[in-house]
């Protein structure tokens, strides 16, 4: 049995953000990993996405500018685009194992399982600590339909050699919205299966109609109201069937959110979790104070996003060296890469609308300067400001760069700033954070 003061399972972006700071301040710190090191975000999740985003953004942004000093729309090369895409992913477990061990830690491969409140097991080793944090992630939801096994996720998605000619998804929300606008920008004939008639519920809705119109025009199909009953092999691809509705597809990816799976044996180290995640007290601690659960795994209201886990993380390390403060998670700002870039933090204008605490202030600014001279189709800023103070509460941007806008206001509403210091400070000119001032 090998002894340590923190194990921490689970080596993504939750379980590094609390590994690497009790190991500089001297705990022997233990971190297990089933699969790559780094986790979801740069392995097969926000980071590739945004690889191969960054062939979208240039291709959308050179037709628009088709009118204006451009000849031509360039193609995107899908093996080549998902060349570049490795050529980042490939470094990625192998550096962040090294600094796991170049920091001191002890690094171990393979499903972490409890066998007691302190104990769990590795392989065939045992390993106890005197704290574990849980920083396990959770899994794609996969519908248990016939034929499940033909629906592949979004870890094949961002790893396909060749981009099918036709596809669909099944979900309409974060990873839906963002998987779809690569492959129809890509070229694909592409297909988004909805069981209701709205995507991306934590979205306002005047934005998300805004890009939902932004990717028809890109010709993806909506099906509204489609509950799929089952999935049938092809000689090339699959036959999606729900009553009154077939849709024959080269590949099917399901986006139905993610959550926990079971492997930890959770029951054995008496810790208690329900299908939606690890609830967990102020100082994120699960019903046993020793063990702690941060990232993706918790079931919380917060949104599940790789800085929301690196935050965690860092709270716990610094709990465990005796901060007693409960946790304060600031606002959270989160973007939706697609057809158009959908950012929001904050009060949301919806809930706004309805409270008279607030005020909205909501413009299309598609004529601004900075989204005239890149041409944007449509572009959208909405700010809700808390009346009795006059401070910004929250913030919506639909545009290019729009998550750029929106990390300047949460600034704005961490730090308490009223809207009449913001439109006191000079900007850079021009750029999106000087056009402010049109609409504040
Ligand atoms: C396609 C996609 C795109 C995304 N895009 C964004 C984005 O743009 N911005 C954003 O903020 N977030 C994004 N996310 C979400 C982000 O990836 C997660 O919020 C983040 O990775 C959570 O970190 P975590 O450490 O909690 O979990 P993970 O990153 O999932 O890490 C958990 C790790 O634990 C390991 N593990 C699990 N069980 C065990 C076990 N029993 N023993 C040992 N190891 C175990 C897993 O193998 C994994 O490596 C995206 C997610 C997906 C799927
Ligand atoms: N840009 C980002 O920050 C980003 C990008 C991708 C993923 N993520 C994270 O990953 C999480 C998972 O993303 P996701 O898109 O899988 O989940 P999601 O929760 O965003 O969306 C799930 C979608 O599936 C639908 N759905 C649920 N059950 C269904 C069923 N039985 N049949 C058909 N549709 C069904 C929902 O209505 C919803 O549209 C996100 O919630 C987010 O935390 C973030």
């Amino acid at each position: 049995m090998q002894e340590y003061d923190v194990i921490v399972i689970g080596g993504g972006p939750g379980g590094l953000a609390a590994a690497y700071p009790l190991a500089q301040a001297g705990k022997k710190v233990l971190v297990v990993e089933r699969d790559l090191w780094g986790g979801t975000c740069p392995n097969y999740g926000c980071d590739p996405k945004k690889m191969l985003y960054s062939a979208v953004q240039a291709k959308s942004y050179a037709a628009r500018m088709t009118n204006a000093g451009l000849n031509g729309i360039p193609d995107i090369n899908w093996p080549n685009l998902m060349d570049f895409k490795r050529r980042y992913t490939i470094k990625v477990p192998a550096g962040t194992r090294g600094g796991v061990t170049k920091a001191g830690m002890t690094a171990v491969d393979g499903v972490a399982r409890f066998v007691d409140d302190r104990t769990i097991i590795v392989n065939t080793e045992y390993y106890r600590g005197q704290d574990i944090i849980i920083a396990t992630g959770v899994q794609p939801v996969v519908p248990q339909i016939k034929g499940h096994n033909l629906i592949k996720t979004s870890r094949e998605f961002l790893d396909m050699d060749q981009l099918p000619q036709r596809i669909a998804f099944i979900g309409a929300g974060y990873v839906s919205m963002e998987l779809a606008n690569i492959a129809a920008s890509a070229g694909a004939d592409v297909h988004v299966i909805m069981h209701g008639d709205r995507a991306l519920r934590a979205f306002p809705t005047a934005a998300v109609s805004a890009l939902q119109t932004a990717m028809v025009a890109k010709r993806i199909h909506f099906h509204e109201n489609v509950e799929l009953s089952r999935a049938e092999e092809l000689p090339n691809g699959v036959r999606l069937t729900a009553p009154g509705f077939t849709l024959d597809v080269q590949r099917v990816f399901a986006a139905m959110g993610r959550l926990p799976d079971q492997a930890l044996t959770l029951a054995r180290g008496h810790i208690q979790a329900g299908t939606r995640g690890i609830p967990v007290n102020e100082f994120m601690q699960t019903n046993d104070p020793h063990v702690y659960a941060i990232g993706d795994v918790v079931n919380k209201k917060q949104p599940k996003l790789t800085p929301v886990a690196g935050f965690e993380g860092r709270y716990v390390a610094e709990h465990l060296l005796g901060n007693q403060q409960p946790i304060q998670y600031p606002v959270i700002p989160t973007t939706v890469y697609g057809a158009l870039e959908v950012s929001q933090v904050g009060v949301s204008p919806d809930a706004a609308a309805d409270d008279e605490r607030y005020q909205v202030k909501a413009a299309e600014v598609t004529h601004w300067y900075t989204y005239n001279r890149t041409q944007e189709s449509f572009a959208s800023v909405t700010v809700v400001e808390e009346k009795a103070t006059g401070r910004i509460a929250g913030a919506v941007v639909v545009a290019s760069g729009a998550e750029s806008l929106v990390n300047l206001l949460t600034m704005a509403i961490n730090t308490k700033t009223p809207t009449a210091e913001v439109l006191r400070m000079v900007f850079a000119y021009p750029s999106a954070a000087s056009d402010l001032s049109y609409l504040l």
